[in-house]
């Protein structure tokens, strides 16, 4: 078993029609760093990834780039590869390409056949499986059109989160792979947007299974997978310019994605705690973080790549996507390297890479959807199997519940254990309506000015009084486990009334921190969860900003006070401005209550505190 890290490529894109205005020194490659000016252009942000792409990159540089881990895959390591950013900035190109420019999958498939040829002494099977999450749900790409395609995620016996009847289909060629994944890629849903044409509207995660078997010994056996993964693009909706559903799905693609950033957060946590586990990370907060759970804090090695656009008006989301990197690359995965599965004597030689044929490749990213049938049965049965059934290799996760120790609960010891009375669809159901009502409100409120504070430049809100105990409540959360739960709940409460602070003076990314930093202590605390949530997803835009709570009566006074001669700072004009959409706010609290009800977190006293 070794730990390795997430690795992180960059690649800008070249101008385009809906970039806008361009700075061309405002994303900036040196080498492996990269540098981006913020909104104003007046403070630039240095970061250094394991390989930078400049707007001049061709997909043939981007692929040999992830090639070595790739080849990792032919000795039974599983890799997943992922594509970040915001919409428009370039990962479908990336990862799926045209016709003629093909991206990293069709790439991956055309080294992978011709290895069969290659090898002497055993066989290779080829196999890959195609979904998209939408909304989040899961839905098969693959398969006959007439047929449901929605699909389950279930928990395996060896607590895998795992696709239930996903169909793989066998491949015997490029050529083969290429007609049934350009009919399939019709089929992910796509939408026009004022910032691409043909906007990704669903997560697609194509997963390629790879079998090596040993013609005299059957049990000699290297299986792997690797799993390529378009995520949708991270919207904000004052420039796509979305329709009520255009926005219900950027909604849930937003929130997907602030989950995923919430999932790596809390694995970086697990991994400043020397790996040793017990943050609570929320990878069933959503389908695309339970899908990729192998690969943010689990056995796969993972590459992300960072996609930017060179546009004026995409300076902040470069710099949340520069982020989204930095803290990605700090997960630390434990890839399993002597599983049972993986002896196999024959040496495989490296992958064969040449420069692709587009005539011989794929017709992909469509501009609409369109029906494909009939497909299948020519190329042989198509398995309908589930995920975890294939990987034999793949060493079981075991899931955090909510209390983050007890691992192997499946998913419903979990309900049970939360108290939850509704079924997975009620409980969707009930989030997809708040979220709903969320737009609804913002949609009516558009007119007012919604200020959000600048990202960057957190300034501190704390006197000089309070840093003694601040400083305190701060230490190092390597020291948690000897940490009595009295002392944690002392410290947590410290942060909490400093982040409350910050909160009232509108600085939300202080609060953000400080939250969070009480959340490290704190961990079972759903109460702080959501609040995190609830100011993550106002940074986002997708909901107001969250009013400031006020804890005890002297803190309610001095809030009073402050109020009547409250600074015009952004983040006061932001709470005031949309004062009027306060009264749904409660809703994602409420939802809160819903899960406290059962009394998992913490004791009737203290609920309302945070
Ligand atoms: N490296 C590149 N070279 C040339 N064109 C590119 C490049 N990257 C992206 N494009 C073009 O920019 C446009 C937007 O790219 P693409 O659809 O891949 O973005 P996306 O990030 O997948 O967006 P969404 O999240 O909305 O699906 C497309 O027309 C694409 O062909």
């Amino acid at each position: 078993m070794v730990t390795k890290s997430i690795a992180c490529h960059i690649r800008v894109r070249p101008p385009g029609v809906n970039d806008g205005k361009v700075n061309p020194e405002g994303i900036k490659i040196e080498g492996n760093e990269v540098s981006a000016l913020n909104v104003g252009g007046d403070k630039r942000y240095h970061f250094k990834f394991d390989k930078c792409h400049g707007t001049t990159s061709t997909q043939q540089e981007v692929f040999e780039h992830i090639q070595p881990l790739l080849e990792q895959t032919y000795r039974g390591i599983n890799t997943t590869i992922f594509a970040y950013g915001v919409t428009g900035a370039g990962k479908t190109h990336t990862m799926q390409g045209t016709q003629a420019d093909p991206g990293i999958i069709p790439r991956t498939v055309q080294v992978s056949c011709p290895k069969r040829s290659e090898l002497r002494s055993s066989t290779l099977n080829i196999g890959f499986s195609y979904v998209e999450i939408l909304k989040d749900e899961v839905y098969d790409l693959l398969g006959d059109r007439a047929e449901p395609r929605k699909r389950d995620i279930r928990m395996s016996a060896e607590g895998q989160n795992i696709v239930a009847d996903l169909i793989i289909q066998p491949i015997g060629s490029q050529a083969e792979f290429a007609e049934i994944y350009e009919a399939a890629a019709k089929t992910r849903k796509t939408a026009s947007t004022k910032l691409n044409s043909s906007s990704s509207r669903s997560h697609a995660i194509l997963t390629l299974y790879l079998e090596i078997r040993d013609i005299e010994d059957a049990s000699q056996v290297v299986s792997g997978k690797i799993c390529l993964t378009d995520l949708a693009g991270s919207e904000n909706n004052n420039l796509t310019g979305n329709d009520r559903e255009r926005m219900r799905e950027s909604s849930a693609i937003n929130t997907s994605l602030i989950t995923l950033g919430k999932v790596v957060d809390a694995s970086n946590l697990n991994t400043k705690k020397g790996g040793e586990g017990g943050v609570f990370v929320p990878y069933r907060e959503s389908k695309l973080t339970r899908l990729l759970q192998d690969a943010l804090g689990g056995t796969s090695q993972g590459l992300l790549i960072c996609c930017l656009a060179p546009g004026e008006k995409f300076a902040r989301d470069t710099i949340n996507t520069l982020q989204f990197g930095k803290k990605s690359k700090s997960v630390e995965n434990r890839v399993d390297v002597t599983a049972p599965g993986r002896r196999h004597s024959e040496p495989v030689r490296p992958l064969n890479v040449r420069p692709i044929d587009p005539t011989k490749s794929f017709k992909v990213h469509p501009g609409n959807n369109s029906t494909a049938t009939g497909l299948y049965n020519k190329y042989g049965p198509a398995r309908r199997v589930t995920l975890g059934a294939i990987s034999t290799n793949v060493r079981s996760v075991r899931p955090l519940t909510a209390k983050g120790k007890n691992g192997g609960a499946g998913v419903e010891n979990e309900k049970e254990m939360l108290g939850l009375k509704m079924s997975d669809e009620q409980l969707d159901q009930k989030i997809q309506k708040i979220v709903n009502q969320e737009i609804d409100i913002l949609k009516t409120t558009a007119q007012e000015p919604v200020v959000v504070p600048e990202i960057v430049n957190v300034k501190p809100v704390v006197n000089a009084g309070d840093k003694a105990s601040l400083a305190q409540a701060t230490e190092d959360v390597r020291g948690l486990g000897s940490m009595s739960s009295e002392e944690r709940e002392k410290r947590a409460r410290v942060l909490v009334a400093h982040a409350r602070k910050a909160h009232h003076s509108g600085d939300l990314l202080q609060a953000l921190e400080l939250y969070k930093k009480a959340y490290e202590h704190m961990p079972e605390n759903k109460k702080l969860s959501l609040r995190i949530t609830e100011i993550e997803l106002s940074l986002e835009r997708i909901l107001p900003v969250p009013e400031a709570r006020a804890g005890s009566t002297q803190e309610k006074l001095k809030e009073e006070k402050s109020q009547s001669r409250a600074p015009l700072n952004a983040g006061f004009v932001a709470s005031t401005s949309i004062k009027r959409s306060r009264a749904h706010l409660g809703s994602l609290a409420e939802l809160s209550g819903e899960l406290e009800i059962e009394g998992v977190s913490e004791s009737p006293a203290k609920r309302g505190r945070i």
